[in-house]
């Protein structure tokens, strides 16, 4: 089948590797003057893999979008917006399927990215979403991991699931969209606390922070109508050793990063996630005390040792 992936940084170059890896014509589109693209174009690999010579590099969206069968979109999720805009403009992405491999919510809405995609896409199209835990840096060492691919149309879900199987990942089919696109997301923002606690050398605290976050962010997964167990599945608890242990997450680098009042430079989603979130729990009413705290450590100015350390002078409650 003809794949194309759009977005070309860390994961999207990830993504283009594995499906031609299981046997796929790809096309990996990126922005002509991006640093990714240009880098890729004139070395063919990044600091993560060397890309296949029979993948194409394209940066024009009209010709990878009619390449392709099925589309992959890894960008940062706060771009997701106006880059569907500019995809809706494109006649020929009528019946394609659109999987998203990001792991982010509009931060000034809170909505998912599949309601942002599908906002702004406004034609027939299939939408998926691909999510889970895997770094790159041990999937191109044979290190398999399991994921999850979720749609609203359970066939969509089973055909993707079968393009794209491997005995490097084991797909489920997802069964909850508004719990696996929750459960991606948020599973960076506890990333984001582990690395906080990795810098104050608090780490023993990853277990109880592991309990409270799947705890937290489930009571927003039922108040928003999907389905508490969801967050511990794949999409959410069974992404915590990769983000809140992996010395690869750029979530848990970006946290300890902070507190050490350093600078973290890549792309860490949970920042602009725990700004949504924000919005969700007054939208849901619904309390998510580990979410805050971040939010107030990140945009409050408050200290973070202290913010830290009070949650654990809330009333004291039920465990569930
Ligand atoms: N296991 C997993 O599922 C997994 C692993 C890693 C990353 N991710 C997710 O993948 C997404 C991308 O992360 P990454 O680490 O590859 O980030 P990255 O910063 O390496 O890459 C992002 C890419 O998006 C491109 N981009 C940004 N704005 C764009 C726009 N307006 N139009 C087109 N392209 C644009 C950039 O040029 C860059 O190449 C994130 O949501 C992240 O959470 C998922
Ligand atoms: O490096 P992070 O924190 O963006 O995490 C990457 C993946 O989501 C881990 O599954």
């Amino acid at each position: 089948m003809n794949i194309s992936v759009l977005g070309c940084g860390r994961w999207g170059t990830f993504l283009a590797w594995y499906v031609h890896k299981v046997g796929h014509n790809v096309m990996l589109w990126g922005r002509e003057n991006s640093r990714n693209y240009i880098g890729l174009k004139e070395t063919r690999k990044n600091d993560y893999l060397p890309l296949p010579e029979d993948i194409v590099l394209c940066n024009s969206l009209e010709k990878a979008v009619s390449f392709a069968e099925m589309i992959i979109i890894s960008i940062s999720a706060q771009e997701l917006r106006s880059f569907a805009n500019q995809l809706s403009s494109i006649n020929e992405i009528d019946g394609k399927t659109f999987i998203l491999c990001m792991k982010g919510l509009e931060s000034a809405s809170g909505k998912r990215l599949s309601q942002v995609f599908g906002e702004e896409i406004g034609k027939k199209i299939n939408l998926a979403v691909w999510v889970g835990p895997g770094h790159v840096q041990d999937f191109v060492n044979h290190i398999p991991n399991c994921m999850v691919i979720g749609s609203e149309n359970v066939d969509i879900t089973k055909k993707i699931v079968q393009e794209f199987s491997s005995d490097l990942i084991r797909f489920y089919y997802g069964q909850d969209l508004i719990g696996n696109e929750i459960g991606a997301a948020t599973k960076n923002v506890m990333g984001i606390a582990a690395g906080m606690l990795d810098g104050f050398n608090y780490s023993s605290l990853k277990g109880s922070l592991m309990a409270r976050g799947t705890r937290e962010i489930s009571r927003l997964v039922r108040a928003m109508g999907g389905n508490d167990i969801t967050i511990y599945g794949l999409s959410h608890l069974g992404d915590y050793e990769a983000t809140l242990f992996s010395e690869h997450s750029h979530n848990r680098k970006f946290g300890k990063a902070f507190v050490e009042g350093e600078r973290f430079g890549k792309l860490a989603e949970g920042v602009s996630t725990v700004r949504a979130l924000r919005e969700l729990s007054k939208q849901y009413d619904v309390e998510l005390p580990i979410c805050s705290a971040i939010y107030e450590i990140l945009f409050d100015d408050k200290n973070a040792k202290e913010t830290l350390e009070d949650l654990f002078l809330r009333p004291v409650k039920f465990e569930f």
